[in-house]
Parts: structure tokens; C-alpha cells; sequence
């Protein structure tokens, strides 16, 4: 699509922000043992990338164990880059942390060495998202900024000057998911998703209308800019999403026509 010249990333030899978007499947598991059974079962379906939403662990506090089972997440996923991913309430998930606590356990985390890319929620206090970028930065780890909004679609401005802040705080690759109501909803998220791309990304955007009637947006990132997309595989992170087999065989359909 047109656009202007973006900065890819790439991690672990999958790069975000050129040719097909890429499939991250989420895990979300309550313990190690339900998260190395979910690892087994992605590993089957090969999705590019595998995000661990630590929120659904449930010693999230307990930042040794958060660590160790980083490190045994990576190496059970055999070379697959992984996404470490801490949602909060405010942004639609279940850790009940405050900023600086959000802020300690991820920049932890970031420091260990044992995740390939970070999501930042770049609304968190600014001190602290400044802390996780630089830390991340440190340690050569890609910063997804991300912003979710589970109960409407901002217009399309509104959308677009978000994705530019999340440039402005140094994100590598900048996120947001947002819950349409209706059809003109979902054409608000491409169209922004469009703009952005077209007029003010210099980096690789990743972006989605939620629920059913929001699932185009989750297909269509080849056509509008989105350069990856969430699918499930048995439990989704967030919803509208659908199996990472289903998702990959429509990519292909739309980017053999494109
Ligand atoms: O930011 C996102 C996108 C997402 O909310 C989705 O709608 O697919 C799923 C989350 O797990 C991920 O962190």
C-alpha cells in the first residue's frame, strides 16, 4: 500500500512492517503448567510471535517468578519471539497494579533478557513509560506502545493523534484496539489506521476494531497498514479474535490479491 518509508523491526528473523502482517497468538495461562500447555499447542499452528499476557498470572506480583517464567517461556518457544505484555484494568485486563508497580515489574522483566518485545501502555504516568522505553531500549528490546478503548471508537483524529504520541515516546511499534458499535465504527479504525500510515507513521502500526463486527479489521492490516494481527489459539486475549489457522488462510487469500 502507499505510505510513507517506515522503520521496520524485526526480532528473532520475523520483521513487522513489511509484507504480510504477522499472526501473534496470546498465552494466557494462570500457571506455568497451563501456560507450557498452551505453549505446546501454538507451537502446532505456528503463528509468528506468541504474547504473554502475564496479567492472567496469577503470581503477577512476585517478579522472580514473573522472570523465570519469562525465561522458560522463550526457550520452550524454540526461537519464536515473544511479547511480554502487562494490561492493566484501566486498559482492559486484569492486573490490579498501580503505575509504578506496572513500572517496576515490566522494566524487570524488559531487564532480565528474556522477552523479545515489550508493550507499554503509553497513558501510564509519563515518568514511568519514560522508564520502561529506555530501559528497553537498553537492552535492545523493541517497545510496542498500545492504547485499548473496550467501550467506544474515538473519532478518526482522535485515534490518529494517539497512534503520533505513541511515536513522540519513542515506541518501535505503536498499537490500539478499539470496541465499535456499528459499521461506521469499524470504517473510523481503518480509516485512521490509513491516514496514519499514509500521511504520519514512520514506523510499523498494528491496529483493530474489536467483537464480531470489528473482525475485518483484524483481516484487512495488508490493505489499511496494520502490520500484524492477534490470533487465538483455544483462548482469546481480547474480543473478536479467531483461530491463528482460520486467520492465517484469509491473510493469504487477500495477500495473493494485492
Ligand atoms: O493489544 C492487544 C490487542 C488485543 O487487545 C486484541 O484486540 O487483539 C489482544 C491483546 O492481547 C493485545 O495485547
Amino acid at each position: 500500500m502507499a505510505g510513507r518509508a517506515i522503520r521496520t523491526v524485526t526480532v528473532r528473523g520475523v520483521t513487522f512492517g513489511e509484507g504480510t502482517p504477522k499472526v501473534i497468538a496470546p498465552l494466557t495461562g494462570g500457571s506455568p503448567e497451563q501456560l507450557r500447555s498452551q505453549v505446546d499447542a501454538l507451537l502446532d499452528v505456528r503463528p509468528d510471535a506468541a504474547e504473554w499476557r502475564v496479567d492472567h498470572f496469577a503470581p503477577l506480583t512476585d517478579t522472580a517468578a514473573v522472570t523465570a517464567t519469562a525465561r522458560e517461556l522463550t526457550d520452550r518457544l524454540a526461537g519464536l519471539p515473544l511479547l511480554f505484555t502487562c494490561r492493566t484494568r484501566a486498559e482492559g485486563g486484569r492486573a490490579d497494579l498501580d503505575d509504578e508497580a506496572y513500572g517496576e515489574l515490566t522494566t524487570a522483566v524488559v531487564r532480565s533478557g528474556h522477552v523479545d518485545l515489550v508493550d507499554v501502555e503509553y497513558r501510564r504516568a509519563s515518568e514511568v513509560v519514560r522508564r520502561i522505553v529506555e530501559a528497553a531500549h537498553e537492552q535492545g528490546v523493541p517497545v510496542v506502545a498500545s492504547n485499548h478503548d473496550f467501550s467506544g471508537t474515538p473519532s478518526r483524529d482522535e485515534i490518529v493523534a494517539r497512534l503520533r504520541e505513541m511515536q513522540d515516546v519513542g515506541a518501535d511499534i505503536c498499537k490500539i484496539a478499539v470496541m465499535p458499535h456499528s459499521a461506521a465504527d469499524v470504517l473510523t479504525l481503518l480509516d485512521a489506521t490509513r491516514t496514519m500510515r499514509e500521511e504520519y507513521a514512520d514506523r510499523p502500526l498494528i491496529t483493530m476494531a474489536m467483537g464480531g463486527l470489528g473482525l475485518v479489521s483484524r483481516l484487512a492490516g495488508r490493505v489499511f497498514g496494520s502490520a500484524a494481527t492477534f490470533g487465538m489459539v483455544g483462548t482469546a486475549s481480547a474480543p473478536g479474535q479467531i483461530d491463528v489457522a482460520e486467520l492465517r488462510s484469509v491473510l493469504e487469500v487477500l495477500d495473493r490479491a494485492v
